[in-house]
């Protein structure tokens, strides 16, 4: 669920003027599903912007106070949105903690790191979702060790029918800033891709997993 439209346009331009938004048609990316794809949003080089990354910090942390009041924790997705969940975090004044995909093989052997007790009440950060596999590894996680799941929310998702099904079986609450539709409608309007380009993106964006360029 798109969170407001203002925030999803101006998401939108900042991703395309930081150049987050990579376009390979002819070599396509390979995602963490496996999936290959033309496109790549890589969220990671907020990080990199001072006054961008303010910008998702306190929008994250405005409809975070609006939609669920002060959670106990605010967790991070690792490792793409371990620096913008603590930068939340920091803003709200609130504990943080980061999920792996998996648990260490040596140390403590954690899957989860930082102080979570059981019942806390968590807010997730996730830098973005595709099928939003990722994700919910760190939920399940998180309710393993008796977390009150609140919502998850992140920068950018590309809004697949599999990706809601899995937060809807999942019963957990997605909001996102950004929006595929927003995205392809700004870069447009910019200039930063031309209309042959979006009608390629439109089209793999009907049958993603089975794309090939
Ligand atoms: O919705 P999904 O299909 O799971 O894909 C989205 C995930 O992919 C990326 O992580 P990646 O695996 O590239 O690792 P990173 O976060 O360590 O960069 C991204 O940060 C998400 O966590
Ligand atoms: O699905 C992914 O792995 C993925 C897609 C994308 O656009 N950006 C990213 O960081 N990961």
């Amino acid at each position: 669920m798109i969170l407001n439209k203002e925030t999803a346009i101006k998401t939108a331009e900042l991703l395309l003027q930081i150049k987050a938004i990579k376009l390979e048609p002819q070599q396509p990316f390979t995602w963490a599903s496996g999936w290959n794809s033309p496109i790549y949003c890589d969220n990671r080089i907020i990080l990199s912007y001072p006054p961008i990354r303010n910008y998702i910090r306190e929008q994250f942390a405005r409809q975070i106070e609006e939609l669920y009041g002060k959670p106990d924790v605010i967790a991070g997705v690792a490792t793409g949105a371990i620096g913008i969940g603590m930068l939340v975090a920091e803003y709200m004044n609130l504990p943080f903690i980061y999920v792996r995909p998996e648990a260490k093989g040596h140390g403590r052997k954690n899957q989860i790191e930082g102080v979570l007790q059981s019942g806390q009440t968590v807010v997730v950060i996730e830098d973005l979702i595709s099928t939003g596999n990722s994700s919910l590894n760190a939920v399940k996680a998180l309710q393993e060790a008796k977390a009150n799941i609140k919502g998850m929310m992140a920068i950018f998702s590309y809004g697949f029918k599999t990706a809601e099904d899995n937060f809807q079986a999942a019963g957990i609450e997605l909001h996102t800033l950004g929006t595929y539709e927003q995205l392809i409608e700004t870069a447009l309007k910019t200039n930063y891709i031309n209309t042959t380009e979006a009608e390629t993106l439109q089209a793999w964006r009907q049958d993603p997993s089975n794309w090939k360029p």
